[in-house]
């Protein structure tokens, strides 16, 4: 088994070109600015900031889907730019925020969960249903499911069939965005939880990106706090809710969740007076 990180990102940096949805020629936006992050085999980082402060955008670099304009990707030490889509894909799965959507509403539970493995041409077609029925036996959900349709499930169930599906090809890295914010509140811990298992079972590694303090500080062994594209502070989870260093990251943990109307993913509302004066902060960044 390889002593290298499983994931690591060094000086990576990304800028859109224009702000998104328009055309004009507006200055750049620098989502990610120049982000190093470390982590080893077990580990479980979290990734927390405001709205756009970068962190999807980080998580799809880490899945590939997003080549970085400067800076470097490593997985397992292994330069991600050399991999095919593929590769990476066996080593990195994801879980998004909204199993409502990422799910195929004319697929049954059976096929979704099978099709990474029909993608990657392994096994027959009897074989894979064999490895789903077993995947999603873990995932704890009743057999019976197999071949049921996502309208016909809760939220919680739809989850746990996208983590079923993250995890037929067993990578070893998962990335989860905001993977509870979708769900009510009394099967938010039931996920979470599972994760945890599932951790143990599959010795997984997570990055976890919560706008949610408590899943934070619940689930991961260390936090990355991000802030206009930039990681402002990085420790384990204990000394960031314990002895937070960076003032962005005192703001974070004195402020509440609010949730938009219609607004799937509830963002952190920052208290305007704190934050003027974490301007002060020597630390802080212009931008
Ligand atoms: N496709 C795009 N084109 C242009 N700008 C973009 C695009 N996607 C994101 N951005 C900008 O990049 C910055 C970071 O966005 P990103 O979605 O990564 O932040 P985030 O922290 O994940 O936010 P949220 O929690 O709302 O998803 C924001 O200023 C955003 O407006």
């Amino acid at each position: 088994m390889s002593d290298k990180p499983v994931l690591e990102l060094r000086n990576v940096t990304h800028e859109y070109r224009g702000r998104r949805g328009i055309f004009s020629q507006s200055a750049p936006v620098r989502a990610v600015d120049k982000v190093s992050i470390c982590v080893e085999r077990s580990d479980i980082l979290g990734i927390v900031g405001e709205s756009g402060s970068g962190k999807s955008t980080l998580a799809k670099i880490m899945l590939g889907l997003l080549a970085p304009a400067e800076g470097e990707v490593l997985l397992d030490g292994w330069p991600a730019a050399g991999m095919t889509r593929r590769q990476i894909a066996e080593r990195v799965g994801f879980i998004f925020q909204d199993p409502y959507s990422s799910l195929n509403p004319r697929q049954t539970v059976g096929k979704i969960v099978a099709y990474p493995l029909y993608l990657r041409g392994e096994g027959t077609s009897a074989e894979r249903q064999e490895r789903a029925r077993k995947i999603l036996d873990i995932v704890g959900l009743p057999l019976r499911f197999f071949d049921a349709y996502p309208n016909q499930m809760s939220g919680g169930q739809r989850q746990r069939v996208a983590i079923a599906r993250a995890l037929i090809t067993r990578p070893k890295l998962l990335i989860c965005d905001e993977p509870t914010s979708a769900l009510d509140v009394s099967v938010q811990a039931q996920v979470l939880n599972l994760l945890l298992e599932l951790r143990e079972e599959f010795n997984l590694t997570y990055v976890i990106i919560s706008h949610n303090m408590s899943v934070i500080q619940h689930m991961t062994t260390n936090v990355a706090v991000m802030y206009l594209g930039r990681i402002v502070e990085m420790n384990t989870s204990e000394r960031v809710f314990e002895e937070p260093r960076h003032p962005y990251t005192q703001l974070l943990l004195n402020s509440t969740l609010t949730v938009a109307p219609g607004a799937g993913v509830p963002d952190l509302k920052v208290d305007t007076a704190a934050r003027e004066a974490m301007r002060e902060h020597p630390s802080y960044i212009a931008q």
